[in-house]
């Protein structure tokens, strides 16, 4: 029989004490190479807290994470990205006096082995450029490459930060509320930007999103935390029919 394949992402026994409040409480997610999870649960239920530690922003009290197969639960954010991991932030992370087409290329330029320099003078044929120039087709922002990223819209701020991911060529994305402030009218282009990039990147993604419809729309399971603790790991399906999930998060059924 074949060894079973190495998780693309696996929290063992996680725990996190603030000043004597317990946030995490073991903790264990294994989460299978290219497939999609979503994490839910009611604000303050630790799925933040889950990203933070995965990212390497916050340590945890006690518990692993491991990339890949790799143990990374002391490596800092930097190692960790250079591990394959990637994320987006609730708030936005570009540079605002940059162009479009800049912060994706910066991303582009290190994903090709470059550093990360601003200031290097940008050929327009180097291969960052014309990286970066696909991945803003691929989000829709096209006729936007050369506007300063502080003068987009809140919509097109996520649709570019998902181009600066795609750029960054992780293995692993973590997505923190990728909706979040964004207009009905660019949620579904939005999902469909997420979407075709697990599609066509093959990489493994992890979704904090409190847009029920997009989450269920786009994951393979979904991992449901309460009170410092994960209560369900299943499809999105039985997730939603699990009585637990019911009584304690939607509060119905049991
Ligand atoms: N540094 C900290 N110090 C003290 N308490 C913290 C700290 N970070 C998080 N918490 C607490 O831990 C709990 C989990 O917070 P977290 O932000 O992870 O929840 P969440 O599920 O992401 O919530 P939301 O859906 O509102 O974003 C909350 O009660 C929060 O107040």
């Amino acid at each position: 029989m074949p060894a079973p394949a190495t998780p693309a992402l696996q929290v063992k026994d996680l725990g996190l004490t603030i000043g004597g409040a317990t946030i995490l409480e073991g903790v264990d997610l294994e989460v299978e190479k290219g497939s999609f999870v979503g994490v839910i649960g009611p604000n303050g239920a630790g799925k933040t807290t889950l990203f933070n530690i995965v990212s390497g922003i916050t340590r945890p009290t006690s518990g692993t994470v491991l990339i890949d197969g790799r143990d990374v639960t002391d490596l800092s954010v930097h190692r960790r990205a250079r591990a394959g991991l990637g994320r987006t932030f609730q708030t936005s992370s570009l540079f605002p006096q940059l162009t479009v087409r800049e912060n994706v290329r910066m991303a582009a330029q290190v994903a090709l082995g470059g550093s990360l320099s601003p200031w290097r003078f940008p050929r327009p044929d180097d291969a960052a450029t014309r990286a970066a120039e696909e991945h803003l087709v691929e989000v829709g922002l096209a006729d936007k490459m050369e506007l300063p990223s502080g003068s987009l819209s809140h919509g097109d701020k996520r649709k570019l930060e998902i181009a600066v991911l795609r750029a960054t060529d992780a293995d692993v994305v973590l997505l923190d509320e990728p909706m979040a402030g964004v207009g009905s009218g660019d949620v579904g282009a939005l999902s469909e930007t997420i979407r075709e990039m697990h599609r066509s990147q093959g990489s493994t993604l992890l979704m904090v999103e409190h847009h029920m419809e997009v989450l269920l729309g786009l994951v393979d399971r979904v991992a449901v935390m309460y009170f410092g603790t994960i209560i369900a790991f299943d499809t999105p399906e039985a997730v939603m029919n699990n009585p637990t999930v019911q009584s304690a998060y939607l509060g119905t059924g049991a």
